[in-house]
């Protein structure tokens, strides 16, 4: 009897972010010059660099809260289609309510500080058309249990908790709707040491246990190491380096790069 072997077919999964040749410049400061990059499904990108490389304004437009003065970003996503930023305000909102989280250093910028931390969750619920009370306060509640946010504080208003708190709040109303990318600016900095360890422990977890898609800025080498598994090393808005995460760290090419990798070893 003739035994049939069918060769092994070699899966290779879309990118489910796409973006080529983004630009924008402010006045006569180029802030991001042409940077393309691809983010395949549960994989996390560590975008790293000093202080006004362009790592914010990129991810910004990531979350269409800024328009390049060109290039594309597509998501590979049923409901959309084309280029992101020909999207009008509309669009661009209910897709960021439904499919992008972001967790900004700031947490002002993320929050309202005054409203209770449970109401913070619910209210991104909202925005994406829940309108069923005890849903809403079903999912809040689990989104700030998975971001390990201590259940007796659902009440509580930001402007009233740590910035570790905070950023657990702001992260709980990220991943309420269990989005298609999560992006994180620098979600660490300025916390104490033991406290961005315990949320970097949180973030890890998540990504662990729920494959999110995760863009994360940061200029502290030890958070991109800690979660990414690439890494693209932007300076004065351009990617001079990008690659595996083991890679850069152990073999960086480019000067810059040694220079960021040596000065933290
Ligand atoms: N809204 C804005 N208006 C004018 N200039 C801006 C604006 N946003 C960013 N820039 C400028 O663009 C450049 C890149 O800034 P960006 O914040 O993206 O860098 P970064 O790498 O994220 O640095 P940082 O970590 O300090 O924010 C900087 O020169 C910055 O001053």
């Amino acid at each position: 009897m003739a035994i049939t072997i069918e060769a092994p077919r070699l899966v290779k999964a879309a990118p489910l972010l796409k973006a080529q040749n983004v630009s924008k410049t402010y006045g006569h400061v180029q802030a991001v010059k042409n940077v393309s990059s691809e983010v395949f499904p549960g994989e996390v990108l560590g975008i790293v660099g000093e202080s006004g490389s362009g790592k914010s304004t990129f991810l910004r437009m990531l979350n269409l809260e800024e328009t390049p003065d060109s290039g594309s970003y597509t998501l590979d996503l049923p409901e959309v289609d084309g280029n992101l930023f020909d999207l009008d305000r509309f669009a661009r909102r209910m897709l960021c309510a439904k499919r992008i989280g972001i967790v900004y250093q700031n947490p002002h910028l993320g929050l309202l500080m005054k409203h209770s931390s449970s109401g913070n969750v619910a209210e991104r619920l909202l925005v994406a058309g829940e309108r069923r009370f005890s849903v809403l306060r079903e999912k809040a509640q689990e989104a700030l249990e998975a971001s390990e946010f201590p259940v007796d504080r659902l009440d509580a208003p930001p402007i009233e908790l740590s910035g570790g708190m905070q950023q657990r709040v702001q992260l709980a109303k990220a991943i309420a709707l269990e989005p298609a990318l999560l992006l994180l600016d620098e979600p660490t900095t300025g916390l104490d040491v033991s406290v961005q360890a315990l949320v970097l422990d949180t973030l890890k977890r998540l990504q662990q246990e729920r494959k999110i898609t995760m863009v994360i800025v940061s200029h502290d080498l030890g958070v991109i190491r800690t979660l990414a598994d690439r890494v693209m090393v932007m300076r004065r808005g351009e990617v001079v380096e990008a690659g595996l995460a083991d890679q850069i760290f152990q073999d960086p090419q480019h000067a810059y790069t040694q220079q960021l990798v040596h000065a933290k070893l």
